[in-house]
């Protein structure tokens, strides 16, 4: 099996992280989604959504989706990819699409002690757990509906990548 390995999720569930450890355990190729569009920018997340505001981000998001997926490789995505129709559609359509899921404290304790802000200007306006509550009761049913597989993601980095090693073998299994 040499799909491209979408992960999605909330700001937090790990995407970045675990894809790493993920493309460790397979031998895939990674590639983040968010660290490939600031490079090619020459600017960071919060640099752009100042300067140009979130549409433009959006729509490097997904020009950025499209030319980085190819065979063997893990695909850690930006939090809010799901919110495009096209990427919904472009991720379930050209691999198998993980959605990390974690608890609202989860996501917002592990926020709190890293904040990356140059990453992650704020979508609300509000405190974090805050944030995290509203954003997550937005986006959960597009997560869901995006999704081949769920994979509880409030464990440790090495748990979570062995859960999806066990949801991609039960897939090719049945
Ligand atoms: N499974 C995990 N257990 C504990 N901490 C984690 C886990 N996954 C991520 N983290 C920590 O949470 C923060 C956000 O993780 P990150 O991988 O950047 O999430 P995402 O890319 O989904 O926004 C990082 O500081 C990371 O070290
Ligand atoms: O949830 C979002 O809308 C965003 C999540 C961020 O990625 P992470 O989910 O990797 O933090 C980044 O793409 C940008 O700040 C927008
Ligand atoms: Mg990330």
């Amino acid at each position: 099996m040499t799909q491209p390995i979408f992960l999605i999720g909330a700001r937090g569930c790990g995407k970045t992280t675990v894809g790493e450890a993920l493309t460790r355990a397979c031998g895939f190729i990674f590639i983040d989604t968010d660290q490939a569009l600031q490079a090619k920018a020459q600017k960071s997340i919060a640099e752009i959504v100042e300067e140009e505001g979130w549409s433009a981000f959006r729509a490097r998001e997904t020009a950025t989706l499209q030319s980085v997926t190819q065979p063997a490789t893990v695909i850690a995505t930006g939090g809010g990819i799901i919110l495009s129709p096209v990427n919904r559609d472009f991720m379930r359509n050209n691999g198998i699409v993980i959605y990390l899921n974690a608890p609202v404290s989860v996501l917002a304790e592990r926020l709190e002690a890293f904040p990356e802000e140059a990453q992650r200007p704020t979508l609300t306006g509000k405190p974090i757990s805050e944030e995290v509550h509203e954003v997550l009761a937005q986006r959960d049913a597009l997560y869901r509906q995006t999704a081949h597989h769920v994979v509880d993601a409030s464990g440790a980095p090495e748990a979570v990548v062995r859960e999806i090693l066990t949801a991609l073998q039960v897939a090719r299994a049945s």
